[in-house]
């Protein structure tokens, strides 16, 4: 059957269950939608609701008795199939008739069942009811100053889009932010529109990516609605444009797009606009549009360095209500440098691995969930990690395993930490003994006590193969962590 980890079964009616389930669901879509027809998807799979995690399966409901039976005659091996390939081991599906009612009242949470996108920018999600009707259709309600982690890389670029959100119009325009794929050039966009919109309910907002742009230009053409563009476009009071870059080339875009910034510029409405290069560097701009945007304040972000990095997966850690120790989190920092996109795929997906798996979250697991992703690093099993891993084999805290507890319970696993530690790490025996706060003798007589009982004590040798083993992958990724 499929293990869930103790705390998430237990909260499985919690937004955490649900946080982590869908995740774990909308990989599980993408795998299935690669294996079916389309026609066969939408008919089938669109209308699925994802449960969330029940009793260690997942739990997916439909619509009626006849869906339950043609999904489990048809579609539960490709599903079991999909959590395989997320790391499941035995993977459990279960199917459950949605009551109409229930049915209408998980609509709004669940991810939309739509194909993975071209890029991968926000997702067409729902918004909470406060937010002003038409600005909500656009704005991702993520992507608010409050979740945006300010470092040296981005806090030009954020105080610019704080100072525009508190002067719309006034303070830069155009607002021009470039940077590399991936670094907060839309969450920081969209910040600027949630702010506006608390503060300013009756004010127009359009976000559009560039692509979008240039579609409704020629759908408008087609269907003779120019004035209906125009309307839209030059109403607005917050024009947010997202990858200008690909303007490049397009000369009835860029025509169209000119008009539309000179009537929101001479009107002084706000234009924002996001590129992964400097407006000089893009190719085939006309003149006249790059010194439009070279009018206002051009500001770039780089790629976070390590903190930041840190403090981004903290916070959505905490965002997502996962407990995740800070150890794990720096690994994952470490392994993924440059795109902070990346960095949360590669959280979301050690979340998932643990879950899937019923492991504790630890650096060996981590390393392990992400070794097929990225190159697994060389993880140095360190003193510390052994001894957090035993005491949490053994249900206890590190600092009462290395405290001065004389008692048995205490005594075993302390002696099994610095067997272990004298095993897997080069540290010397005053090196470990000075970690345990004694002397180098307690840690000899801990050592050979250990080797002792191996094989005579079938529940201590198998407390120590199975903490070897999970110690191990952190060398080895590759290797087992169960
Ligand atoms: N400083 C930050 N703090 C918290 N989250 C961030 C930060 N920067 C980026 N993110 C998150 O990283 C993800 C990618 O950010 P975003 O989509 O804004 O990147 P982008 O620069 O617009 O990329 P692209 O060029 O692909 O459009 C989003 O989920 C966003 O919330």
């Amino acid at each position: 059957m499929l293990c869930w980890p103790r705390k998430l079964e237990a909260g499985k009616t919690t937004g955490e269950v649900r946080v982590i389930s869908q995740e774990i669901w909308a990989d599980v879509l993408g795998y299935v939608r690669k294996n079916i027809s389309e026609v066969e998807y939408h008919t089938w799979f669109a209308p699925v609701k994802n449960l969330g995690v029940q009793e260690g399966s997942l739990v997916l409901g439909v619509r009626n008795s006849f869906a339950q039976e043609w999904f489990r005659k048809h579609y539960l091996e490709l599903l079991e199939d999909a959590l395989r390939s997320l790391g499941a081991q035995n993977p459990q599906v279960s199917f459950q008739v949605l009551p109409a009612v229930q049915e209408a009242m998980i609509l709004p949470q669940d991810p939309p069942p739509a194909p993975p996108p071209a890029r991968s920018g926000p997702g067409p999600r729902q918004a909470p009811a406060a937010f002003p009707a038409e600005n909500r259709k656009s704005l991702n309600p993520k992507y608010t100053f409050e979740n945006f982690v300010v470092g040296p890389n981005n806090n030009l670029a954020h105080a610019a889009a704080l100072a525009v959100a508190e002067s719309p119009g006034k303070a830069y325009n155009p607002l021009f932010i470039y940077g590399d794929v991936g670094l907060g050039k839309t969450h920081l966009m969209h910040a600027v529109g949630h702010y506006i919109t608390e503060r300013f309910p009756e004010k127009r907002i359009e976000y559009v990516s560039t692509e979008s742009f240039t579609n409704d230009l020629i759908n408008a053409i087609r269907d003779d609605k120019m004035t209906q563009f125009r309307n839209r476009y030059r109403s607005v009071d917050l024009l947010l444009v997202d990858d200008i870059q690909f303007l490049a080339g397009k000369e009835r875009t860029q025509e169209e797009f000119f008009h539309t910034f000179n009537a929101l510029y001479e009107n002084h409405k706000q234009i924002i606009l996001s590129s992964d290069r400097p407006p000089k560097d893009i190719q085939t701009l006309e003149g006249r549009l790059r010194s439009r945007f070279e009018w206002g304040l051009i500001t770039d972000i780089q790629s976070p360095e390590y903190e930041t990095r840190v403090a981004i997966l903290k916070m959505n850690a905490e965002h997502n209500r996962i407990d995740i120790p800070q150890e794990v989190l720096e690994l994952i920092a470490r392994q993924v440098t440059s795109n902070i996109r990346e960095l949360e795929g590669a959280l979301m997906r050690v979340v998932a691995f643990s879950s899937l798996n019923s492991v504790p979250f630890s650096r060996a697991v981590a390393a392990k969930a992400l070794s097929n992703v990225f190159a697994p690093q060389e993880i140095k099993v360190e003193m510390m990690d052994v001894l957090r891993a035993t005491a949490a084999h053994f249900n206890m805290p590190p600092d009462v395993v290395r405290g001065s507890g004389r008692v048995r319970e205490v005594v075993v696993p302390r002696q099994v930490a610095m067997y272990l530690i004298r095993e897997l790490t080069s540290h010397s025996l005053p090196e470990i003994g000075q970690f345990f706060g004694r002397d180098h003798s307690t840690v000899m007589h801990a050592v050979s006590k250990v080797t002792e009982q191996l094989g005579r004590d079938a529940e201590l040798t198998a407390s120590v193969d199975a903490l070897r083993r999970q110690m191990q992958a952190v060398d080895d990724p590759e290797e087992g962590t169960e």
